[in-house]
């Protein structure tokens, strides 16, 4: 059974679907014909190796980068060349967890949160955007008191989590996280994949989620694809892609810490048989 089912998740409709894309910067080509479907209320991881595209992917889904050719649909609108204005009621419904956080340095963590929300609702009064800030920062496991605090003043596990709560200030309906725990030592990036999952179930969000960390993979994604030779080149749950010959997939998901991260989850599952939790 997937997280999907698991969770009585919907299926069927896509948030997310991009055909025959094509990106490139001057000589070199990233993407060539890349095709993906998101589905609604899923967690989709997308993994490959360093410089096979999958930052440029996430920035051209969310329209901060022109392909040269191919769709892109989010919420069935295109992405692709609309004016920045155009893009507001889209950009709204998603939030973003750029590569290391991307936070404002200058900018307490509760400002940070608030920038989205004065963007898309200057008129909001400070008292109700410090409410919302306060509210998103205990949401993502932050202890109130980091409010007031600058980026500099966190761990790095907290920088992501502020990092979410600004991602999360618009109540998106998608999520995406490039490399949510890249950094984070095995306990933190642990804490932020249940973090991700719980929220995920909670809102009712669909995610996509750029990793190299293969506990991720297998803790939290419903499905996971895979990017090589300027596409995707398969898709589905790990058990589905572990079935496939590729030989790119079967050292990554094989090799030496593919196998430590399935001893884990054999050995977290076993555990909670034994306590009856699963
Ligand atoms: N703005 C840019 N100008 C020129 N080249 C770029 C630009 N952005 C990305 N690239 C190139 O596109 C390729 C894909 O980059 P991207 O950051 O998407 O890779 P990635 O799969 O996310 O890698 P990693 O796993 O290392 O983060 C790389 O070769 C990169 O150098």
């Amino acid at each position: 059974m997937t997280q999907t089912e698991r969770n009585g998740k919907k299926q069927g409709d896509d948030v997310i679907v991009v055909r025959g894309l094509k990106n490139g910067f001057g000589e070199q080509i990233v993407h060539d014909g890349l095709d993906l479907n998101v589905r609604r209320g899923e967690i989709f991881g997308v993994v490959g190796g360093s410089g096979t595209g999958k930052s440029v992917l996430m920035r051209s889904i969310i329209g901060l980068q022109t392909p040269m050719a191919g769709e892109i649909e989010v919420f069935g609108e295109s992405t692709i060349e609309r004016e920045e204005i155009e893009l507001t009621d889209l950009t709204k419904r998603w939030g973003v967890l750029f590569q290391g956080g991307a936070l404002f340095s200058t900018l307490t963590v509760a400002e940070n949160v608030q920038v989205p929300l004065r963007e898309f609702y200057p008129d909001l009064d400070s008292a109700l955007l410090d409410e919302i800030a306060a509210y998103k920062v205990v949401m993502t496991g932050l202890p109130a008191d980091a409010g007031p605090k600058f980026p500099a003043e966190l761990s790095g596990g907290m920088r992501k989590r502020a990092g979410l709560a600004r991602a999360l200030a618009l109540d998106p309906e998608l999520l995406f996280l490039d490399e949510p725990t890249a950094g984070l030592d095995p306990i933190g990036a642990a804490a932020f994949d249940e973090l991700t999952a719980s929220l995920q179930k909670t809102l009712g969000l669909t995610v996509f989620l750029i990793t190299h960390d293969l506990d991720t993979l297998y803790a939290i994604c419903d499905r996971v694809a895979v990017l090589a030779d300027k596409k995707v080149i398969a898709v589905g749950t790990i058990d589905e892609l572990l079935a496939l010959d590729h030989p790119w997939i079967q050292e990554y998901f094989k090799g030496p810490r593919g196998r430590a991260a399935t001893a884990t989850i054999q050995h977290n599952k076993d555990v909670a048989k034994a306590e009856g939790t699963s």
